[in-house]
């Protein structure tokens, strides 16, 4: 399905119910599969989320859980110390280019039985469930924090927990924080400290219903159109402010572009203010990778010039979102240098009309361009993607007054 997408400068008015975390979703479906104990309270229904879940479901044979990350993480995790299991987990052309070597190094090294099926060190692998004894393991931290959150979430079932020391630069920090939360919440007991992450080890819990907070990153398109109209009033909930997720900084970065966060009981009110005239945004986004395309796209359309760092974990995930951003931000007429791990973009003073963004089959491309059709018109290809992370979002959209058409 490809998009073309309106929206004049109008006054921005809404109220919307934003889908549950799929990070947080995706932790407590590990762990309700470990302490049948959980309740979970509104559950994600990201593609990412369901994949995970009927994976859970199924328990066995051929596992397929196609762009979703943290599924495939998780669920090596899992699988690997469920006793009797035999499973091989695949995923799309794209997860079969994602690196996993060293989580499966770790797991082996803890006892695990998986062996890969194609090519050594990515998807697919074939597990063969069993009781793992060691407790403690040492992790390479600086290329995804998924695999030590996937480790975590299993610590606890290990007959002596878990102690997980860390190597080099930890990147994606507030993920593994928001692991050791959740596991806490449940009632798991935890630490991470310097380069030592704890996780205790536990029998049985006692009943305990967790709530999933709404998802930051999804909310990150609409900080974006805020900052992007003139006038915008934007009330998002279910969130909190004492949030576990990294993404929420998201309310102190957009102030930078004149929009105030007001936070209500369960939710937020986006506020556009007249922005402070702001020439340059210097952002390090090592804690929050997955809101950079927002901000890039953002300050593409205020003709703002941007410096975005701390983004070497770019290059692995739904696709190189480093080149995808550069390729599609120049189709606008921008001028973007980007190097393993930066991106900067200079000032655009015009923006070229009725050009086609390419998706990649990455939701956060669909998604943060999105917010350009305030300024300029133009389509997106493949806009189904959304569904990866939020279904709802071109639905969301049109509550915003955007106009969306299907094109062939
Ligand atoms: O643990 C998680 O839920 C996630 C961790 C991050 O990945 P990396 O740790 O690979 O950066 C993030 O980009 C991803 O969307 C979700
Ligand atoms: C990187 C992402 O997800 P994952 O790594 O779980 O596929 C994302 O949602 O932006």
């Amino acid at each position: 399905m490809n998009l073309s997408l309106h929206k004049n400068q109008a006054e921005i008015k809404a109220d919307l119910q934003i889908t549950g975390s799929k990070s947080e979703s995706n932790r407590l479906l590990i762990l309700q599969a470990l302490y049948p104990e959980i309740e979970i309270e509104n559950l994600s229904n990201s593609d990412d989320t369901v994949v995970l879940k009927k994976a859970l479901e199924k328990g066995d044979g051929l596992i397929d859980i196609h762009h979703a990350g943290t599924a495939m993480r998780f669920l090596t995790a899992y699988f690997a110390c469920k006793e009797g299991c035999e499973v091989e987990i695949t995923g799309s052309k794209r997860m079969k280019q994602r690196p996993i070597r060293l989580l499966v190094d770790a797991l082996q090294r803890m006892g695990a039985d998986i062996e890969y099926k194609n090519e050594v060190g990515y998807p697919p692998l074939i597990i063969k469930g069993k009781r793992l004894h060691a407790n403690s393991v040492k992790l390479k931290a600086n290329i995804s924090s998924q695999y030590i959150s996937a480790l975590m979430l299993i610590g606890s079932s290990l007959p002596n927990g878990l102690e997980i020391i860390l190597e080099g630069q930890v990147t994606s920090t507030p993920y593994i924080l928001m692991t050791l939360e959740i596991l806490k919440q449940a009632g798991i007991e935890g630490n991470f400290k310097d380069d030592r992450v704890y996780i205790a080890p536990v029998n049985k819990l006692e009943p305990v219903s967790i709530a999933v907070e709404s998802d930051w990153s999804s909310g990150s398109y609409f900080y974006s159109i805020a900052a992007i109209s003139e006038s915008a009033e934007i009330k998002l909930s279910n969130y909190r402010k004492d949030s576990r997720q990294g993404d929420s900084c998201l309310a102190e970065i957009y102030q930078h572009f004149g929009v105030q966060t007001e936070y209500l009981k369960n939710s937020i009110l986006l506020k556009k203010e007249k922005m402070k005239r702001s020439i340059r945004i210097n952002e390090d986004l090592r804690n929050s990778p997955d809101i950079a395309q927002t901000i890039a796209v953002t300050c593409l359309a205020l003709g703002m010039e941007c410096v975005l760092e701390g983004l070497h974990t770019l290059k692995i995930k739904e696709t190189d979102r480093l080149l995808a951003l550069k390729n599609e931000m120049e189709k606008f007429g921008a001028r973007v240098h980007i190097t393993d791990d930066c991106l900067h973009l200079l000032p655009t003073k015009t923006l070229a009309k009725d050009v086609l963004i390419e998706t990649y089959n990455d939701h956060r491309m669909a998604m943060a361009f999105a917010p350009l059709a305030l300024k300029t018109s133009f389509s997106i290809k493949d806009a189904g993607v959304v569904s990866k992370s939020y279904p709802d979002f071109w639905k969301d959209l049109k509550e915003l007054g955007f106009e969306t058409q299907e094109i062939i």
